[in-house]
């Protein structure tokens, strides 16, 4: 993720989010009527599943009360079953239920979002919601269903080779990294190194060290992103066989430069697979799984943050909380075109799961963000590639100049010459023949620069002809499903409005004969008033307890990463050396760098308290005094105002001595050894100690 100029002028667009629900699997649907499992539920969702259960007796119909999702795909609409009282509906701009394929998602939002990007505009499509309900699915797909990503690469090559003439030349490149454990990594190189994410929160934050491959064919791409999902952390729960362990961007940049204006457009578009939240309860994650979900969910929860404060036109966004809303700042109330896909399932096991995941992207759909075309940004490799050929270029004019002069035809030795002035001339003739072979090397070397750097520019040569029928003719068909999709959407949008006004127009239009139906219906109205109002009540009641689960689930986890906290600092304490720890103390974490660092100017602790010296009139530190111990440093001055070091409330323990032998019992009576044992204990604790990391810990307020 390159640094990009900050635009001056943008319109605003808002987040686009579509809702994706998937099938049930075939775990979900035995699960419902394994008793076993229904006693190891909680006690809510018991009772959700014994009224399901009822239910599914009246209907008759197998697995239907599982599912406690509608989708009403025509007008955009999601709705919820609520097992506590009314059910609940979320419009979006599109939603799927799971009979639709990637295919029609991909031509009705995510086509005209990539044709943007070509036309020099950032995009991102991200993929959020709980584990297991098809983010993975829908970015990347299977062998047998492509997902988003690889259609988005055929969609970018189909632009290219419909686009090519000589005067437009365009520049593919790619990278894909990896947010795992709070750390980047790149997954294009050889060792997955890390990276670090640089920037200012209001200039927006890039990647500058990731690994970039220039390709020439969406095959390429699709290779590149294999390699890249090779290096992936994977793993199994119990909620899914192949769960993502971290969240994944695929980076694509097309730049493309056209001769006539000579401007050259980069479009940036970022494919983001996040991991999913899960629940410990749920999952079954112990040890590194569990470390992995608390660093998963602590980043989705500062996105859900993000995301709330951008919804609700907060001065502070807090984009700083984690590297994933660094990552996508730009995304995220940025310069950039956004599609949120929002993937859930259908199943009344994961209700609360599916609710959060909706209200998160019913509050997304408000996010404004201001994309503007980026033309001749200052890091467009294009330009750069095409400076450096040019320069090349003259450098190789310059060469064979220079071969030709030295070349030209000398003056041959006339007989009557002196022989030592023939031999000069001859000498002088193989020396400049060698120079010229050297720069006859040395030409090629350019020449084989030029053609690498040229090889990596895609220029189309012969326009129209090159695209082989079949090319043209799907060209054609993407351009209908294209006009099709624009349809639906605009349907949709029609239907959402239409019954919007429904509601306020009946009011106006409606004529009352007598005083009565004039009654009747504003009696109604009141009490639909009035249900709403008991909705939105129970919504905030909802949303309170789910706060309360979550900020309980937030304090477990902080006292379980306080623990190990506490652990590391006591380990720290006792094997750091006491004469190093002062200096490990004053360590800094450097955000931008990535690095605990030492500031240059800290001043350094003082090992020990400074002491009024014996022999001066007025209270003084002894260092302060000439006769201190040299050197003298400007830290010595300062008091410190740190606590000492508590003396230890609890007694070594000291065990118990072997019951000595009947006749040496009356010779060496056992409680001397103890009493030998307290002073010198004493003595460790009054000693003047550095520090220790522990009581630092202590002092801070932590608990
Ligand atoms: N629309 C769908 N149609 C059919 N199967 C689906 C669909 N969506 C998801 N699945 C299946 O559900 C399972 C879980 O999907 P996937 O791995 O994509 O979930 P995920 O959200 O990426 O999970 P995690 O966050 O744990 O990585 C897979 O076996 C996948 O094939």
């Amino acid at each position: 993720m390159e640094k990009s100029a900050r635009p001056r002028t943008a319109l605003n667009e808002c987040v686009k989010v579509v809702v994706r629900c998937r099938p049930l699997s075939s775990r979900e649907k035995n699960e419902g009527f394994d008793e076993g499992k229904k006693r190891e539920k909680s006690r809510p969702e018991q009772k959700w599943y014994e009224r399901l259960s009822a239910k599914s007796s009246d209907s008759k119909s197998g697995d239907a009360p599982l599912q406690v999702v509608k989708v009403w795909a025509e007008r955009g609409a999601v709705q919820v079953h609520n097992p506590k009282g009314q059910d609940k509906l979320f419009t979006y701009d599109a939603a799927y239920d799971c009979t639709a394929d990637t295919q029609t998602i991909y031509d009705e939002m995510v086509r005209p979002l990539v044709a943007s990007v070509l036309d020099g505009f950032n995009g991102c499509v991200f993929a959020y919601g709980q584990t297991g309900t098809g983010k993975t699915h829908t970015m990347q797909g299977t062998p047998e269903h492509e997902g988003v990503v690889p259609r988005a690469f055929r969609h970018i090559w189909a632009h290219i080779e419909n686009t090519a003439s000589p005067d437009v030349t365009h520049l593919v490149s790619c990278s894909y990294v990896e947010l795992y454990l709070e750390e980047v990594r790149d997954l294009l190189s050889k060792d997955s190194k890390k990276l670090t994410i640089r920037g200012q929160e209001l200039n927006g934050f890039y990647i500058p060290e990731m690994t970039s491959v220039v390709c020439k064919s969406a095959a390429e791409m699709v290779r590149a992103m294999r390699a890249g999902n090779r290096n992936r952390a994977a793993g199994r729960t119990d909620m899914n066989e192949h769960s993502s362990r971290s969240h994944a961007v695929f980076l694509v940049t097309v730049e493309t430069a056209h001769r006539d204006t000579n401007r050259i457009r980069v479009g940036k578009l970022n494919l983001v697979d996040l991991a999913g939240s899960e629940r410990q309860r749920k999952t079954g994650a112990g040890g590194e799984r569990l470390r992995e979900a608390a660093r998963i969910n602590q980043a989705l929860s500062s996105l859900g943050n993000v995301i709330s404060a951008l919804a609700e036109n907060s001065p502070h966004v807090p984009y700083r909380d984690s590297k994933l809303t660094r990552i996508l700042q730009d995304s995220l109330g940025g310069n950039s075109k956004t599609i949120m896909i929002a993937n859930i399932g259908p199943a009344c096991y994961n209700y609360d799961e599916t609710i959060t995941t909706l209200r998160y992207a019913h509050r997304a759909k408000a996010i404004k963000n201001k994309p503007v075309r980026n033309e001749d940004p200052k890091d467009a490799k294009l330009r750069e590639y095409q400076a450096e050929i040019e320069r090349l270029r003259t450098l190789i004019e310059a060469r064979r100049a220079h071969e030709r002069r030295k070349r030209a035809p000398r003056a041959r030795p006339q007989p009557h010459e002196p022989e030592e002035e023939t031999e000069s001339l001859e000498s002088e003739h193989i020396l400049a023949e060698s120079t010229i072979e050297q720069e006859k090397t040395k030409t090629e070397v350019l020449e084989h620069q030029i053609k690498s750097l040229e090889e990596r520019l895609v220029q189309g040569g012969g326009g129209k002809d090159l695209i082989n029928d079949l090319n043209e003719s799907q060209i054609i068909l993407e351009q209908r499903n294209m006009e099709i999709a624009e349809r639906k959407k605009r349907e949709v949008e029609m239907q959402q409005k239409i019954d919007l006004e429904e509601e306020t127009t009946t009011i106006v239009t409606n004529t009352f004969a007598t005083l009565q139906q004039e009654v009747d219906h504003k009696t109604a109205r009141l009490k639909k008033c009035l249900s709403k109002y008991a909705c939105l009540r129970e919504e905030a009641v909802e949303q309170r307890e789910a706060h309360d689960a979550e900020r309980r689930e937030h304090e477990a986890l902080q006292a379980a990463l306080i623990g190990e906290l506490r652990r590391r600092l006591l380990l720290a304490d006792s094997f750091v050396p006491e004469a190093g720890r002062a200096t490990v103390l004053r360590l800094r974490y450097n955000d931008d760098c990535d690095a605990w660092e030492l500031p240059e100017h800290a001043a350094e602790p003082l090992r020990a308290r400074p002491l009024a010296h014996p022999a001066a009139r007025r209270p003084a530190a002894a260092c302060a005094l000439p006769a201190a111990a040299a050197p003298r440093r400007r830290a010595h001055a300062l008091l410190d105002l740190r606590p000492l070091p508590l003396p230890p409330t609890a007694r070594r323990h000291v065990p118990p001595a072997p019951p000595p032998p009947a006749r040496a019992k009356a010779v060496e009576p056992a409680p001397v050894a103890v009493k030998k044992e307290l002073p010198a204990e004493r003595r460790v604790s009054a000693r003047p100690r550095a520090p220790s990391a522990h009581h630092r810990l202590g002092t801070a307020g932590v608990r």
